[in-house]
């Protein structure tokens, strides 16, 4: 998978207040970054750095304060209504009372697609996230790694141009986490979705991504770009090479003296 030079998300001085009764916050200040189409991003920082406020901007779920968002030259409400987005939460939103099969074809079921288009596309979905043999289970039959396939098989169904990733494997144990990495990423290379990634973890980031922004906070800005030059397609052992114990390394780096 390689990213285009096209910008498929364009960030100019970002800045987001949140007023609150007695007190502002200033979340984050003058964010400017372009995100190629096809590209895997990471947003990394500590707690509070404004990682979900500017991936919400990007969803068009909050408006920004001040600067301006483009998608694919459009607005980000324009993305939206073009249903350009697909979501996957920290904890996967999924109902309980309807089966895997189920879950997954809601948005499709929503949008009024074709009984034999869906049960095609809900075939397909299982396959790639690996739940086939599963998808007449509740959700609490599941795992939470799980649980976490179908919340990215249902951001996938409507075929987003952009998937936006908050924290998605951040309750899971190491090993869960680790094998889930690897999954999305062979996933990302069949759908070749833009991706935006947040997590706190600095070598979950350096596997996953083409790029990872470093986020300082109070207030969050963007306070280094590090380009991540590992070959694709990663594999675990990549996990120990002496490059990627430098990235690790650089990357501490950055949030030194901020
Ligand atoms: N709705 C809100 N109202 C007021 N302040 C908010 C609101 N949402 C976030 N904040 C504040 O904005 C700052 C950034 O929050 P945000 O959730 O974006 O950070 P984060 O990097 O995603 O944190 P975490 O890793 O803990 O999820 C924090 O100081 C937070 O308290």
């Amino acid at each position: 998978m390689t990213a285009s030079s096209t910008p498929e998300i364009q960030l100019d001085q970002i800045s987001m207040r949140y007023q609150t009764n007695s007190t502002e916050v200033l979340a984050l200040q003058d964010v400017t970054v372009d995100i190629k189409k096809g590209e895997f991003v990471s947003l990394l920082g500590p707690s509070g750095c404004g990682k979900t406020t500017l991936l919400r901007i990007m969803a068009d779920l909050i408006q920004p304060t001040n600067g301006e968002i483009k998608v694919a030259g459009e607005s980000a409400r324009a993305a939206r209504l073009a249903q350009k987005y697909g979501i996957v939460f920290q904890s996967p939103v999924l109902y309980d009372w309807r089966r895997v099969k189920q879950n997954i074809n809601l948005p499709l079921e929503m949008m009024g697609i074709k009984k034999a288009e869906r049960e095609e596309r809900v075939d397909y979905l299982l396959e790639l996230v690996g739940l086939q043999d599963f998808k007449n289970k509740y959700p609490w039959q599941l795992s939470g790694g799980m649980q976490q396939r179908v919340a990215i098989a249902r951001a996938l169904a409507m075929e987003p141009e952009i998937l936006l990733m908050d924290e998605p494997f951040s309750a899971l144990d190491e090993f869960t986490r680790e094998h889930l990495n690897e999954e999305l990423l062979s996933i990302w290379s069949k759908v070749g979705s833009t991706v935006v990634f947040v997590t706190h973890s600095i070598p979950e980031s350096i596997f996953l991504s083409d790029r990872v922004f470093v986020l300082s906070p109070h207030p969050g800005r963007l306070s280094a770009v590090v380009d991540i030059p590992l070959p694709r397609p990663r594999t675990p052992d990549m996990r120990h090479s002496p490059a990627f114990y430098q990235l690790i390394s650089d990357i501490r780096d950055c949030f030194e003296g901020v």
